[in-house]
């Protein structure tokens, strides 16, 4: 089987401190996992760093397939419409515009398709930035506390999005909401993987199967 990720002795490090270090990680087709840890335990870095936003300190990352980051915040053009952001988002990636699709994927998530980004509520922004991901349908799916923000609505469309990502693609979920865990086929716990070795030398694979 092709993997989408495959990274050894990942590591990343700001000025002398490191945040991971000595990471193993794989991360198969059809394979959901959930990203674990206290507050500042590297989970952000480590997506970043996977989705190629952030060039590891040392080790080495193969990817497969295209990437998409739902980050937390989602950053948009504020002064364009959700409509405008997802068109852009579409060209960047070189895939076909649509209008009906992108009416489709707005009414989806309950937005409207002329509101500026401005005027969102943060949950309105994580609802577009959800349309945007199902839009690009990228292989490898990264999200950042993809929960943060919405409500029990919003949250559905998030589990649905995932299910629906399943069948094919990868996803990595970091998270501080375990409930995500059902949804998952094995977590990585980054504060384990730190309380294991304080001063973070080379270490095993920190990934568990969870189910
Ligand atoms: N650009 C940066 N420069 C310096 N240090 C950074 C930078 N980005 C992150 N860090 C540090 O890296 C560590 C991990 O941060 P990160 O945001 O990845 O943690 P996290 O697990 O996502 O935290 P949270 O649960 O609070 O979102 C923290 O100590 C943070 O201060």
């Amino acid at each position: 089987m092709n993997r989408l990720i495959e990274a050894s002795n990942l590591g990343k490090r700001y000025g002398l401190d490191w945040v991971f270090r000595g990471l193993e990680f794989r991360l198969n087709p059809g394979e959901v996992v959930a990203l674990l840890g206290p507050n500042g335990a590297g989970k952000t870095t480590l997506l970043r760093v996977l989705a190629g936003l952030v060039r590891p300190t040392q080790g080495k990352l193969l990817r497969q397939g295209r990437v998409g980051l739902l980050a937390n915040p989602p950053a948009f053009h504020r002064h364009f419409s959700g409509e405008e952001n997802l068109r852009y988002a579409l060209r960047l990636e070189g895939l076909p515009i649509r209008a009906e699709a992108l009416k489709a994927a707005l009414k989806a998530v309950g937005l409207s398709q002329r509101k500026p980004v401005l005027s969102y509520s943060s949950g309105m922004k994580k609802r577009l930035a959800i349309a945007r991901i199902r839009l690009l349908k990228p292989d490898i799916w990264l999200l950042d506390e993809p929960e943060a923000a919405l409500d029990a609505q919003g949250r559905e469309l998030l589990e649905g999005l995932v299910q629906e990502a399943r069948g094919r693609n990868g996803v990595v979920i970091a998270t501080h909401d375990r409930g995500w865990l059902s949804h998952c086929d094995r977590a990585l716990d980054l504060g384990a993987l730190q309380k294991a070795d304080p001063d973070r030398p080379s270490s095993a694979d920190a990934a568990r199967n969870i189910g």
